[in-house]
């Protein structure tokens, strides 16, 4: 291995590498990522910011493995997911990376702590009993262990997804608008349990999120615009988010960057 390799592979629990991701050829040819290289540190909260269409789901979906980069490396820890079979890459998924969607994707058949545990079950193992425990606690489900998901809120069954993200302590949760369907006081708790996944369990998260109240919650911003990394923001505050936002809307109106790959 280089010495440049080295450094390539030792930070972060999960990082892209000069990403490019390329939908659709000739005349509906959009290049969503645009030579994107980011690293998500271990034990911190990302929020990734920017404006629709952006690129963030993009680079999400990428860097977790769901979708497959056109060019450059994505990585999980040391393991460079290009590398990976699709067994490997599923493998990988369930074993190390934890996922928080919009749509709360419990399986309705299922009570609240066969939900929380599926991973770990699919995994064929009992994982950390104590660890599990624990969980529930925080999240605040212990009376609601039984029940299915259709006999709860939907931020309890948010919560119950963020539980089951964190069940087999993967070493990344990527959570994709964890909000989007909560109204402002359910969104407010999932988004303090993630945080509190990270400050006080030694977690990692990287959210994607469209509000700049939930992307205060981050330790740290990163903002795309055009399928470029453009910025980046410590100890975010909600106001300070907002007014990033704004100069995007600014530059925006100043004459917008054509999203499609010139020919
Ligand atoms: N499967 C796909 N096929 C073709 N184009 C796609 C596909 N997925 C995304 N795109 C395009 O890639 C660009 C980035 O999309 P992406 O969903 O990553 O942005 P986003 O910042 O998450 O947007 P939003 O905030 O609206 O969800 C957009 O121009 C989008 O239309």
């Amino acid at each position: 291995m280089t010495a440049t390799d080295t450094t390539l592979r030792t930070a972060g629990a999960a990082r892209v590498v000069d990403a490019v991701k390329v939908y659709g050829r000739g005349d509906t040819e959009v290049r969503a990522l645009d030579g994107v290289s980011v690293d998500f540190p271990a034990g911190r909260f990302t929020a990734i910011m920017g404006p629709s269409g952006s690129g963030k789901s993009t680079l999400m979906h990428c860097a977790a493995g769901l979708d497959t980069l056109t060019e450059g490396a994505a990585f999980i820890g040391d393991t460079e997911l290009g590398t990976l079979d699709d067994r490997r890459l599923t493998v990988l998924r369930r074993d190390r990376i934890g996922f928080v969607f919009q749509a709360f994707n419990l399986l309705p058949t299922l009570n609240v702590a066969e939900n929380i545990t599926l991973p770990l079950d699919l995994a064929g193992t009992r994982g950390d009993p104590e660890w599990i425990e624990a969980l529930i606690d925080v999240v605040g489900l212990r009376d609601r262990l039984h029940h299915r998901p259709s006999e709860l809120s939907g931020g309890q069954q948010q919560r119950v997804a963020v539980a089951r993200a964190f069940a087999g302590r993967p070493d990344v949760v990527f959570a994709d608008e964890p909000t989007g369907n909560l109204d402002s006081r359910s969104g407010e708790e999932v988004l303090g349990l993630l945080g509190r996944a990270v400050r006080d369990m030694d977690r990692t998260v990287v959210m994607v999120t469209h509000d700049p109240v939930a992307a205060a919650h981050a330790d740290e911003v990163v903002f795309l615009a055009d399928g470029r990394l453009v910025d980046r923001m410590s100890a975010p505050t909600a106001d300070k988010v907002l007014d990033r936002m704004k100069a995007f809307d600014l530059a925006a109106s100043d004459g917008p960057a054509p999203q499609e790959v010139p020919r």
